[in-house]
């Protein structure tokens, strides 16, 4: 086996999404790797939580990878994929696969591990042949803070992804799984197409105006008048910052959550170019006695400042999609570029996730972005396929360059 790749745990933000790319990035392109003092820069002791290694698992498993200090709240894992791992998935052909937490961690944090991974690794197979659909249920948490709700995978992330050219997946809500006050886990089912030839390049450089805004309230049943009052009032107030000159276009919808504890909202504004930037919070704490209404009011507050402060910077993806792109980037055929937006005349700083993800691709398949969010990815899967592509150079070039690098340390 050739020596590990070192990746640092507590880099820039030292968190989960660190352990998730490096390992996906590992399995699909034969790349061993170390990883240490995992989640080190997270109170409570950092390591794997349930979810970590339940993608972590999964993803071993698919690239028939030889894994080493695997385990709950483990800090220090090795996973060296191994030969032929990947034309052993009983999904190759299509099917169903079933990721199984007994915990409420996110359902679409396993899927952010697992999904380039289902998408990229049948790239060249099969030719000819109809492309089988795969069915992917992950049951756990929807609606888990600091993780992509299904709301939003649904409204933001699914058809970000249609945008930059992966074939629509199709997502189906079974239950909800809240992270406080559990009344049992949920899941959601993917249906998936994986490419069978390599993602071109894509460019979401085009903002285009705001077209219309959807909001979507979960919450006890009693609190649904309030927020609608106070959104109505935001978007009165702040048409022209959302909407220009258009017309205003709102969509507001309501479910109740049946929990004094779960307060959710998101906003999601479409351009004119397709593009949706989302925005959203979960309140699941309880509130004190009369004080409903000023929760429901900060809560209306801070997202749609939020909503409107990406809409100004003319950002092509919101904060948090900017990082979830990154892998796609890295792994097409070809430079792509995402524009990140404006603030006050200086291009918006990728966030400390997205400049996380940069660093795993740059050090694990040798991918570099540069300050205005373009990457010429590797053409994953190309070789297979004779499309353009430097994928199946890269084993022997990171092998190359950590001999080179062996020998100047040596040598010093
Ligand atoms: N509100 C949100 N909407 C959409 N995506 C989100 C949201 N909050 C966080 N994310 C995304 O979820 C991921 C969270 O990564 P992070 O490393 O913080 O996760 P984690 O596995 O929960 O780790 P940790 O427990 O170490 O924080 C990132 O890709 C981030 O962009």
């Amino acid at each position: 086996m050739a020596k590990p790749i070192h990746l640092q745990g507590t880099t820039l933000e030292g968190g989960g999404q660190l352990l998730r790319l490096a390992t996906c990035l590992s399995a699909l392109t034969s790349t061993p790797i170390t990883i240490t003092d995992i989640r080190g820069k997270r109170s409570g002791g950092g390591g794997l939580k349930a979810q970590h290694l339940t993608s972590v698992q999964w993803l071993g498993a698919a690239s028939n990878a030889r894994l080493s200090g695997v385990g709950l709240k483990s800090k220090e894992i090795t996973f060296a994929p191994g030969k032929g791992g990947i034309s052993r998935l009983e999904w190759r052909n299509g099917g169903d696969v079933s990721i199984k937490q007994n915990t409420p961690g996110s359902v679409n944090l396993v899927l952010q591990a697992v999904l380039p991974f289902m998408l990229f690794a049948n790239i060249g197979s099969n030719e000819g042949e109809e492309i089988k659909k795969v069915r992917v249920k992950i049951t756990g948490g929807t609606n888990v803070s600091n993780s992509p709700s299904c709301d939003y995978v649904e409204q933001v992330l699914m058809p970000m992804f249609s945008l930059i050219g992966i074939p629509p997946i199709e997502t189906q809500i079974h239950a909800r799984g809240w992270s406080q006050g559990s009344s049992g886990l949920g899941s959601m089912t993917y249906t998936i197409k994986p490419l069978r030839k390599p993602l071109p390049a894509f460019q979401l450089v085009e903002r285009g105006e705001i077209k219309s805004v959807r909001a979507t309230i979960i919450a006890p049943r009693d609190a649904e008048a309030h927020f609608r009052d106070e959104l109505d009032v935001v978007f009165a107030q702040r048409e022209a910052n959302i909407f220009g000159a258009r017309e205003p276009e709102i969509e507001v919808s309501f479910e109740d959550s049946k929990h004094e504890k779960r307060y959710y909202l998101l906003l999601v504004a479409t351009t004119t170019t397709g593009i949706k930037l989302g925005r959203d919070w979960l309140y699941d704490r309880g509130v004190r006695a009369g004080k409903t209404d000023a929760v429901i009011s900060s809560i209306v507050r801070k997202v749609s400042s939020d909503l409107i402060e990406e809409i100004e910077q003319g950002a092509c993806v919101d904060e948090h999609m900017r990082d979830q792109l990154v892998v796609f980037q890295a792994l097409a055929v070809g430079k792509s570029s995402v524009y990140g937006g404006k603030r006050k005349a200086a291009l918006v700083e990728p966030s400390l996730h997205a400049k996380t993800a940069h660093w795993v691709a740059k050090e694990v398949i040798d991918v570099a972005f540069d300050d205005e969010g373009g990457c010429k990815g590797i053409g994953f899967g190309a070789g297979q396929t004779g499309d353009e592509g430097h994928a199946d150079e890269l084993s022997t070039d990171k092998a190359l360059a950590r001999d080179l690098e062996k020998l100047r340390v040596a040598g010093n």
